[in-house]
């Protein structure tokens, strides 16, 4: 896997009427080097036409290509990996789908983060860090002391996630990620490729 460390998710309902595409490709200009179609609501036909219009976009910059969810749509359009929950198919099952593409796995607390290692995940999930309004049903905030617990123990790479924010991140990377990833405060900026540089900035200045 190629080494990441700003990680942008689609969030089509904070994308102030601008196109998909234009959305993701400012965020890959600000800095933006791993994306995620993640799209809870469409058709898997349109989310196919997503992730197709995404391949494209992400092969041209050079950028990683993560479908959420829909392991089919991800072969179909040779994305470069998913990224599965608790409640989808077991890690061995979909590597045996998806071969030497990447598989991310969400993770709220450390048996689960040491489970995904012993089963082979690629990367982790870390979150949610604080309260989110971008997924429903999400579990109670896991806070900064579950990165902590993770930058210790776990040696597969790990993506805070959850709540982040260009006023909280410090505490995010104080706590010891190296990676992190939005949806809102990116998608939903005013001006994406600022708010990326931003962070970019932040990661920079802690030595990533
Ligand atoms: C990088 C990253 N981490 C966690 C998640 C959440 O995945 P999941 O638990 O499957 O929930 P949904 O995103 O499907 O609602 C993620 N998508 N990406
Ligand atoms: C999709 C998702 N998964 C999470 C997890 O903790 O597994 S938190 C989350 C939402 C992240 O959106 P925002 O950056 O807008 O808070
Ligand atoms: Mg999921």
């Amino acid at each position: 896997m190629r080494e990441f460390k700003l990680y942008a998710i689609t969030g089509e309902e904070f994308h102030q009427g601008k196109s998909l595409l234009d959305v993701m490709e400012e965020a890959i200009l600000g800095g933006v080097d791993i994306i995620q179609l993640r799209d809870k609501t469409s058709s898997k036909k349109e989310v196919f036409e997503k992730a197709k219009q995404l391949r494209e976009l992400t092969k041209k910059h050079n950028v990683t290509f993560i479908v959420n969810d829909h392991i089919d749509v991800a072969l179909a359009v040779d994305a470069d990996g998913i990224h599965i929950g608790q409640d989808d198919l077991p890690i061995q099952e979909a590597r045996k789908l998806v071969g030497d593409k990447i598989i991310g796995l969400s993770t709220h607390h450390i048996e689960e983060a040491r489970l995904a290692e012993a089963e082979g995940a690629d990367y982790i999930g870390v979150g949610p860090i604080f309260e989110t309004k971008s997924k429903v049903d999400v579990v109670d905030p896991v806070t900064t002391e579950y990165i902590r617990q993770v930058s210790s123990e776990i040696k597969i790479p790990f993506v805070a996630i959850g709540g982040i924010k260009l006023h909280n991140v410090d505490q995010v990377l104080a706590a010891g990620a190296t990676r992190i990833c939005m949806i809102s405060e990116i998608v939903g900026a005013e001006d994406i490729q600022s708010v990326c540089k931003q962070f970019i900035q932040k990661l920079e200045t802690k030595g990533v």
